[in-house]
């Protein structure tokens, strides 16, 4: 945690609250608070990596990328609304995918209100509440869009007036992949995944998502990785570097809206790692492939495998063929792109619903 401009941080709010309390920090101030606390509600998007191109691993244990993200239809939605002063942040979770999500200060909605509170010099006072849209653990980057999105609530709740690089600045703080949760629609991420550049597409792209009760750790995937390289026979460590141009064929194929281009251009580096870690996905993919997919990859670490369909009646077949192989514990259907972290609703302190 880096102090902002703020000051530094307070005494402890109350006890497990995480809040900075009010008093003994007269460098700031209450969040506006009044008879009806004012509240608001982001929602920000799942993704699937159409493209992850993943080079040797870095000294700071990161690895260089070039991925091509596309925001989808799944989505968190992440509600902020105000508590009493010296309060403190209070997170639930709720959603039909909320099992093993920490309500603490590991939960990267609160380290995002925390980071915003800090930049407005007020306390975090704010209830969080995630509903959970996304596969836990997926590779489809739920924490990373609760983040986006609570960033996007905060800034708005806590009167921080954040500028759009101030907000990716402190979104690839929290995450490798939380800047594309604030960006949405389709982009190519390189550094950690985090430097964006949008991407131009046409037409929508329907997928059928199938998922696993258990996650992967993307930590562990990409030590896999480090371990066993991409599955082509290359080395990890020996990896010539990551190019955009790679992904030239994908991204001409999104440019025209030519979906079975973009079907035979899916890749993904760590679909080897996440196989090994997970053989039975392999099945999954086999299943889609029988299922007429017109491309099937592993989304990002995994294990949600995620298969290009050529309408959302055809993903609704996937989903179905996959159900009757009993080769996944859930199906969901999702197109994309779709917009990044956006307010959906808000009301004042007192005041009336604002647009
Ligand atoms: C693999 C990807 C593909 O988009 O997504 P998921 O499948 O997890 O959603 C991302 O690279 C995950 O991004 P994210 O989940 O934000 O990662 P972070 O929190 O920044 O890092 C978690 C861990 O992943 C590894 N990591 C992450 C990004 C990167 N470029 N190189 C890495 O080696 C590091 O071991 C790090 O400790
Ligand atoms: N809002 C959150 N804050 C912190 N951790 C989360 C949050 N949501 C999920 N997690 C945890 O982080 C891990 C990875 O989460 P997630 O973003 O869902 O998957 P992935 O990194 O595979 O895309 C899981 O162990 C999950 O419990």
């Amino acid at each position: 945690m880096v102090p902002g401009p703020g000051g530094p941080r307070g005494p402890r709010g109350p006890e497990g609250s995480g809040g900075t309390g009010g008093q003994g920090d007269d460098q700031r101030r209450a969040a506006p608070s009044s008879g009806v606390p004012a509240t608001v509600r982001v929602r920000a998007p799942g993704k699937v990596n159409l493209s992850l191109r993943v080079g040797a691993v870095q000294d700071d244990g990161y690895h260089p990328l070039v991925t091509v993200f596309q925001a989808v239809s799944l989505a968190e939605e992440v509600t902020l609304t105000e508590r009493a002063a010296g309060a403190g942040i209070l997170v639930e979770v709720t959603g039909p995918a909320s099992d093993g999500v920490p309500t603490d200060r590991t939960n990267l909605a609160w380290q995002a209100v925390e980071l915003v509170a800090e930049r407005a010099g007020v306390d975090p006072d704010v209830h969080v509440e995630l509903h959970k849209g996304v596969p836990v653990g997926g590779g489809m980057a739920g924490g990373s869009a609760d983040a986006a999105a609570a960033l996007v609530a905060a800034d708005h709740l806590l009167h921080a007036g954040l500028s759009r690089d101030e907000l990716h600045e402190l979104a690839a703080r929290l995450g490798s992949d939380v800047p594309f949760g604030l960006l949405g629609h389709v982009a190519v991420g390189t550094g950690r995944g985090h430097l964006l550049t949008p991407a131009m597409t046409r037409g929508e792209l329907h997928w059928a998502l199938g998922t696993r009760a258990r996650g992967l750790s993307t930590a562990e995937v990409y030590r896999t990785f480090d371990e066993r390289g991409p599955g082509d026979g290359s080395s990890a460590a020996e990896r010539e570097p990551v190019h955009v141009d790679q992904d030239a064929e994908l991204l001409q194929a999104l440019g025209a809206g030519d979906t079975e281009g973009v079907g035979r251009a899916l890749h993904n580096d760590l679909q080897a790692a996440a196989l090994h870690l997970a053989p039975e996905l392999a099945d999954v993919l086999t299943v889609a492939e029988r299922a007429g997919t017109l491309g099937a990859i592993v989304s990002g670490s995994g294990p949600t495998v995620a298969a290009l369909a050529r309408s959302p009646r055809h993903a609704r077949a996937i989903g179905a063929a996959w159900t009757a192989a009993g080769v996944v514990d859930g199906v969901h259907v999702a197109s994309g792109p779709t917009h990044g972290a956006r307010i959906v609703h808000s009301v004042a302190s007192d005041g009336p619903p604002r647009p």
